[in-house]
């Protein structure tokens, strides 16, 4: 019996209903929906590059003209050589038509080439656009956002189709251009001959768009009722194919359970892409059955006002030119119809993410002069509730903390001091109380104008696949001459570890490029350490920064982290309790409440969880030792640090 899948099933988003429903429209509606599509389509190539965008649409407007023109020439070479008289002055009398029918032939293939190079300057151009403005917003949102499981899928969707969609679009809207200009210049032509053929012609487009629509409509609604499954697929296809994963899932023969996952999931894909595809062909083939029918239906109507006489044999002929030309042009039109159709939906997603995302921007206030670089941060009863989840992660919390002074968050895993620093920082606001910096309160300043003077080592960094220098330099636009990059490396102990690569500091740091190292955990939280020094904020927050250092380098580190200490205010996060000794003020969490709060001294002398926690660490470091009094020192003192821990 096949086991059931490991992983839960995924709930639809509450953000989803929108496009759910838009995708549910009737037929007829979806035909009202095409000119807004076609419209937003054109609007964004235009921004891209307005001089492509009308060289695409004017060259294939004249190519529709040139068309036209070339059939009517071709009627009057039919009328000559239908007149009565000697061949040779039938032929003589085509003559000037046919100079006419071979002009706008090269009219036309000249013409549709230099459309087809506009348009393709044109794509490049428009992925960029539309690439960039997403990016604009996902590096700005409020990084709340990210925690909200609806977001994230809805960026992804944008991101990976929705961006692609627009160049889709607008390749799909430009050959619409194609086709319905050429139908139009057929369309003219017929109706020149007689209106009636005009009007069997445009009964006989219906079935084939019907179809083409339906179609697009079937396989948009498939997509979009399977992103979470692909988007999972994707989840486990990266985890079995991935260097970091490698050595994890081989140590836990995870293998059979990974590929067991993948089966099922890939299984139920199959199923759901073969059934869109069975009913798109059904679709496609009564469209057809109906547009073969429907030209038949045009030739009959050709034939009875022939056999009426009210239609001459050269216009006859010309028609059944034009017939021929008007179902390529069609068959052009109808494709596009589709892809327009089918594009604008994904589109659809690009802009209602970018409509969200720009709901989710953090509140700009009116000018009130840069923010300056806090003397004195106050957190006044604040609480902080994460996006989908019951109980706050932190409730009530009060602290104060001043220029020069460092103060520790120290508690059980999960107790908040990484939210409580979150909100120090300004990346995450308060629901209720405020994070006051010199009593401005941070809900309503520029968040860039406070991330200025923050530097943070946090928990989970990233490994930038930058060069070692670069990683140091992130986020400014230094010119890297100075030596400051050196000093800082040395400060966090990572500057012989970087002049050992084989580039020094010009290292690329990822193995995903050619040339590329990687580094040890170890190493990297080096890097990071040397980043925040480099950076040299007046408010460093540093979340567990000794996590993954050997003992001399996490010696090294907190000696620099105290002799910087006085040009700014730290914030410092670690379980290793005899890091915090020299904190001014040690603040104890516990499910989100700040449970005790003082000095090592006064928190040892209370007896309270932090004695009893900092005992329990002791005791592990000091064979002999009694609970409740600190371990001897790792590091009597600084001579074997490496590099100049001491520097500051
Ligand atoms: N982005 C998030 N979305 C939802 N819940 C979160 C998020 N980040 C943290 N939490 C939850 O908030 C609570 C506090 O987490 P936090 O990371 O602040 O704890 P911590 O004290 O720093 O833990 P640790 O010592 O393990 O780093 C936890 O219950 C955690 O599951």
């Amino acid at each position: 019996m096949a086991k059931q899948s490991a992983l839960p099933e995924l709930k639809a988003a509450g953000w989803d209903s929108h496009s759910v429903a838009m995708a549910n429209v009737r037929f007829t509606a979806m035909a009202r929906r095409l000119p807004s599509i076609l419209r937003q389509a054109v609007t964004l190539a235009w921004q891209a590059s307005a001089r492509d965008t009308l060289a695409a649409l004017v060259l294939n407007l004249c190519t529709g003209v040139a068309t036209a023109f070339g059939l009517l020439a071709t009627r009057g070479v039919l009328q000559a050589l239908f007149d009565a008289g000697p061949t040779l002055e039938r032929v003589r009398a085509a003559l000037p038509s046919l100079a006419m029918v071979a002009a706008a032939t090269a009219a036309r293939s000249g013409l549709s080439i230099a459309a087809g190079w506009a348009q393709a300057r044109l794509e490049p151009q428009v992925l960029n656009t539309a690439e960039r403005r997403l990016f604009e917003l996902t590096t700005r949102v409020k990084l709340a956002a990210f925690d909200d499981a609806g977001f994230s899928d809805e960026m992804e969707r944008a991101r990976n189709r929705g961006s692609l969609a627009v160049q889709f679009l607008v390749r799909a809207a430009i050959d619409l251009s194609a086709g319905l200009a050429g139908l139009a210049a057929t369309a003219l032509t017929l109706a020149l001959l007689h209106p009636l053929l005009l009007g069997a012609l445009l009964l006989a487009s219906v079935p084939a768009a019907w179809a083409a629509i339906r179609a697009a409509r079937l396989a948009y609604l498939s997509n979009h009722a399977h992103t979470s499954r692909r988007r999972r697929l994707w989840m486990l296809a990266d985890l079995m194919a991935h260097r970091a994963t490698a050595a994890e899932l081989r140590a836990f023969t995870m293998r059979p359970f990974l590929l067991r996952e993948y089966d099922q999931m890939a299984r139920a894909e199959t199923v759901t892409e073969l059934d869109v595809v069975r009913r798109q062909t059904v679709t496609r083939l009564i469209g057809s059955v109906f547009s073969g029918i429907a030209t038949a239906g045009v030739y009959a109507v050709l034939g009875a006002l022939l056999i009426e006489g009210s239609l001459p044999l050269a216009s006859a002929g010309t028609a059944v030119l034009a017939l021929q030309a008007a179902r390529t042009a069609l068959a052009l039109a109808v494709t596009n119809v589709n892809r327009v159709y089918e594009e604008g939906l994904y589109f659809s997603d690009y802009t209602g993410f970018l409509e969200r995302a720009g709901q989710r921007m953090p509140r700009i206030p009116a000018q009130r002069g840069p923010l300056p670089a806090p003397h004195t941060i106050s957190v006044e009863r604040v609480t902080l509730h994460y996006a989908d989840t019951d109980s706050p992660a932190v409730t009530d919390a009060s602290l104060t903390v001043h220029h020069g002074q460092t103060i520790a968050l120290v508690g059980e895993n999960g107790s908040g001091k990484t939210s409580l620093a979150r909100l120090i920082a300004g990346l995450y606001h308060p629901d209720h109380g405020a994070v006051c910096w010199d009593g401005r309160s941070l809900s309503g300043a520029d968040p860039d104008d406070v991330w200025r003077h923050v530097a943070m080592v946090s928990q989970e960094y990233w490994h930038w696949p930058f060069t070692a220098e670069r990683n140091i330099l992130l986020g400014t636009d230094d010119e890297p001459a100075d030596g400051r990059v050196q000093a800082a490396a040395r400060r966090a102990g990572a500057h012989d570890m970087i002049e050992g690569l084989p580039d020094g500091y010009q290292t690329l740091l990822s193995r995903n490029f050619r040339g590329g190292q990687d580094l040890s955990g170890g190493q990297w939280q080096r890097l990071a350490a040397a980043r925040a020094f480099y950076r040299d904020a007046p408010v460093l927050i540093c979340d567990e920064p000794s996590a993954a250092l050997d003992a001399r380098a996490e010696h090294a580190l907190f000696a620099a982290l105290r002799a910087g200490a006085p040009r700014r205010i730290t914030v410092l996060i670690t379980h290793r309790l005899a890091n915090v000794r020299h904190a001014d003020h040690i603040y104890v969490l516990r499910d989100g409440h700040i449970t005790e709060h003082g000095t090592h001294d006064e928190l040892i002398a209370a007896g309270g969880g932090y004695a009893e926690l900092f005992a329990l660490q002791a005791t592990g470091y000091a064979t002999g030792a009694a609970p409740g009094r600190p371990a001897a020192p790792r590091q009597a003192n600084g001579a074997d640090m490496p590099d100049a821990a001491r520097q500051e």
